[in-house]
């Protein structure tokens, strides 16, 4: 028999790829299935002659066969999570005079029980990671640290250096700034960064809840105090709190009679519980956070002035998105390396004219609505670039508000973009980056100082 027609049997090449490895499925240059061994089916739990002609991605979960065959390069040993487990996957594209004509995937997981072995084994471990993870923050409450605030610009800098000066101690701080901002980050991390992070951080979302609850949730409540109390009574969040720290948000929508109860707490360090004539000794660091104009309140008679004076020794102020843009492009990659791990879709990047529509938009619900804004697209794309027509609309349809800002304040910002990306670019080369901007050495010293541009 000569040599190519020795090849060309089909018994033989079947039972090659059914012995020398676990799964072996070859597509044709349109992503559709010519080919797929016995053994990759059964591991499939699929019918061999219903999955021929089909498309790859209709057959194998988070495959990349369709993308190979549309890029010609070789993925080998890739990690592929299929049916609970990963295995490992080799994509081979096949050309014929320069054209890719098809692609050969193969998949090992030869010792299965091995390899399930140390898969369950790997899951176990990090199964009790997330158990002890999620069990100490159960009991310490505290969520975030100082590294989960992203963000390189001077205000970001400027405000975790303040954290960091401010957090030792008791003194009380009260976090300003716009929703979504990161205000509730930052409480988080003053009390991981303080003597009482090995006790307990307690968030009491004074907003949320129903004003005639708001005092037993705070100072709890004795058994009988009111019909339908608990046997027992209820101890409250200050309690609850007791040697750690009590966050309360949108403290400016706290009714006027609790505001009064607040400030004994603070001056006096004690309390009574609802029908209880017996004070309470607590010992509490309280940070408090809103976004209310609290100095118009107080004129208005809605914010009692000394509970002011009391919560603000130390105030924070968080800026908006769309004060710190510089911080946006950072953001975005941060937000889209969690959730495309979280959501199990391979999404590497934005296309440099999304990053930009994003850096023009004003950004009303901050970070939030940043976040929300890319978990959606990582769920709409249907590539691993994001496009802009995965954009919502309107954010593809905004117009620059130029009547916000001056025209000045416009270019300047836009200066300061170009002169970044290009010193970037260069690796931070004056000399090369003076020359691609088509400017003297001498003025771009003088926009990086007036920038304040830093490698
Ligand atoms: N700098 C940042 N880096 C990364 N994530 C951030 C940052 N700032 C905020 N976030 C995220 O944005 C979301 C909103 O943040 P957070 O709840 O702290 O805002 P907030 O100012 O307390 O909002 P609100 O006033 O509505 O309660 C959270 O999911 C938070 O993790």
């Amino acid at each position: 028999m000569e040599k190519t027609e020795f090849l060309n049997n089909e018994v033989l090449l079947d039972s090659i790829f059914e012995s020398v490895y676990d799964g072996v499925v070859i597509v044709d240059s349109n992503g559709d299935i010519r080919y797929m061994s016995d053994n990759y089916c059964r591991f499939l739990k699929v019918e061999q002659s219903k999955v021929i002609g089909e498309h790859v991605t209709n057959v194998i979960e988070n495959t990349r066969m369709h993308l190979v065959v549309q890029t010609g390069k070789e993925e080998m040993t890739d990690l592929q999570f299929l049916r609970g487990d990963y295995v490992i996957a080799n994509r081979i594209p096949i050309l014929k005079n320069k054209k890719i004509i098809a692609a050969i995937g193969t998949i090992i997981f030869r010792d299965l029980e091995e390899w399930k072995k140390m898969n369950s084994h790997i899951k176990g471990m990090l199964s009790e990671l997330n158990f002890y993870r999620n069990e100490w923050k159960e009991i310490n409450g505290s969520k975030y640290s100082l590294h989960d605030m992203v963000g390189n610009s001077q205000k970001i800098t400027e405000l975790k250096e303040q954290v960091l000066k401010i957090s030792s101690g008791d003194i009380s701080v009260l976090i300003r700034g716009e929703s979504g901002t990161g205000k509730e980050i930052i409480a988080h991390s003053i009390h991981l960064l303080s003597d009482r992070s090995e006790k307990r951080f307690v968030k009491v979302n004074c907003g949320s809840i129903p004003e005639h609850l708001l005092e037993s949730e705070l100072f709890g409540y004795e058994e009988g105090a009111f019909t339908g109390a608990k046997k027992g009574g209820k101890i409250g969040k200050f309690q609850f709190a007791d040697g750690g720290t009590i966050f309360l948000d949108e403290v400016g929508d706290m009714p006027q009679h609790m505001q009064t109860k607040l400030l004994r707490v603070l001056q006096e360090k004690e309390y009574e519980p609802v029908g209880s004539l017996q004070s309470k000794e607590i010992d509490v660091r309280v940070i408090t956070a809103t976004n209310r104009p609290l100095e118009k309140m107080i004129e208005n008679k809605l914010f009692r002035e000394d509970l002011f004076y009391r919560i603000n020794a130390v105030q924070l102020f968080l800026p908006p998105l769309r004060e710190r843009r510089e911080d946006i492009s950072i953001l975005v990659k941060h937000f889209l390396k969690k959730a495309s791990t979280r959501i199990r879709k391979r999404v590497t990047s934005f296309q440099p004219e999304v990053i930009s529509i994003m850096e023009q938009y004003d950004w009303p619900g901050n970070i939030r609505e940043l976040e929300n804004v890319i978990d959606a697209c990582i769920h709409l794309s249907d590539n691993e670039v994001i496009e802009t027509d995965t954009l919502p609309e309107y954010l593809r349809t905004q117009t620059w508000k130029v009547e916000e800002r001056s025209l000045r304040e416009i270019v300047e910002e836009t200066e300061k973009k170009v002169i970044e990306r290009v010193l970037k670019r260069v690796n931070f080369d004056k000399i090369k980056a003076a020359k691609a901007l088509g400017m003297g050495k001498s003025s771009l010293y003088e926009k990086i100082k007036k920038y304040q541009i830093t490698d």
